[in-house]
């Protein structure tokens, strides 16, 4: 299967495998994307350090990795952005038969094992981790919304996943490339800057 092959079928929550006799494994794969973001001390060891960790245990399939950007803090129109440092991001596409709530256990272990800190909404943090779509599934939980509810209006998510899978569709928004060109019209072209003297190693 190739990074951009996103045949995993839609299944709505009440269509969910019955995962009882597999140990919180699902009997399907998915393909998931998730972003990193960091801000806050040093921004490339914190990426690092995620991706390690994200692939540490079983479950979850490494497949690929965008390059390094640096970009400018973002939130949303009339969201007020307290004053921070730029992000280093990526996005990263792997392969999981981990159930969605799982998924979302693992990365949220990971922020708060690398001692996260965002003390205001939209303000710096040490690291940040969203599961931008998992396969088709569409989900609206209190703490679970797939595909992410922000990604499309993401340049810092569009930009770099579109160097990997231009293709895919992101939900009902379109294709990512598409996405990632309006984004860059919107913020401008210094809003996201490519680093290519910045690198990261796949999970070992
Ligand atoms: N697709 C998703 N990926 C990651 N977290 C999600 C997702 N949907 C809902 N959440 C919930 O969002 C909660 C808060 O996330 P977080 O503090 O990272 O928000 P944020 O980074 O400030 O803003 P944003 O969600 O816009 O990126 C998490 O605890 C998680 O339960
Ligand atoms: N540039 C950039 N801006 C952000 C980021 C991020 O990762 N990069 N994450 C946010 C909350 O998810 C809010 N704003």
């Amino acid at each position: 299967m190739t990074a951009s092959d996103h045949k995993a079928s839609a299944h709505q929550p009440d269509q969910m495998p019955d995962r009882t006799a597999t140990g919180g494994h699902m009997l399907v794969s998915h393909r998931v994307v998730l972003s990193l973001g960091s801000n806050l001390g040093d921004r490339l060891d914190n990426l690092q350090e995620a991706v390690d960790a994200l692939f540490d245990a079983p479950g979850l399939d490494y497949v690929a990795m965008s390059p390094v950007y640096e970009t400018a803090p973002f939130a949303p129109p009339g969201e007020e952005l307290p004053e921070q440092g730029d992000y280093l991001n990526i996005v990263l596409v792997a392969d999981t038969r981990l159930p969605p709530e799982n998924l979302l256990e693992r990365v949220l272990n990971i922020e708060n094992s690398m001692r996260r800190v965002r003390e205001v909404r939209w303000g710096p943090r040490t690291l940040d981790i969203d599961i931008v779509i998992f396969g088709d599934v569409v989900l609206d939980e209190p703490d679970l919304t797939l595909p992410h509810p922000r990604a499309h209006q993401r340049a810092f998510v569009l930009v770099p996943w579109a160097d990997i899978e231009p293709d895919v569709l992101l939900g009902d928004h379109g294709r990512v490339g598409d996405l990632a060109a309006a984004a860059v019209r919107e913020g401008g072209p210094d809003a996201v800057r490519r680093r290519d003297d910045l690198t990261l190693q796949p999970p070992a």
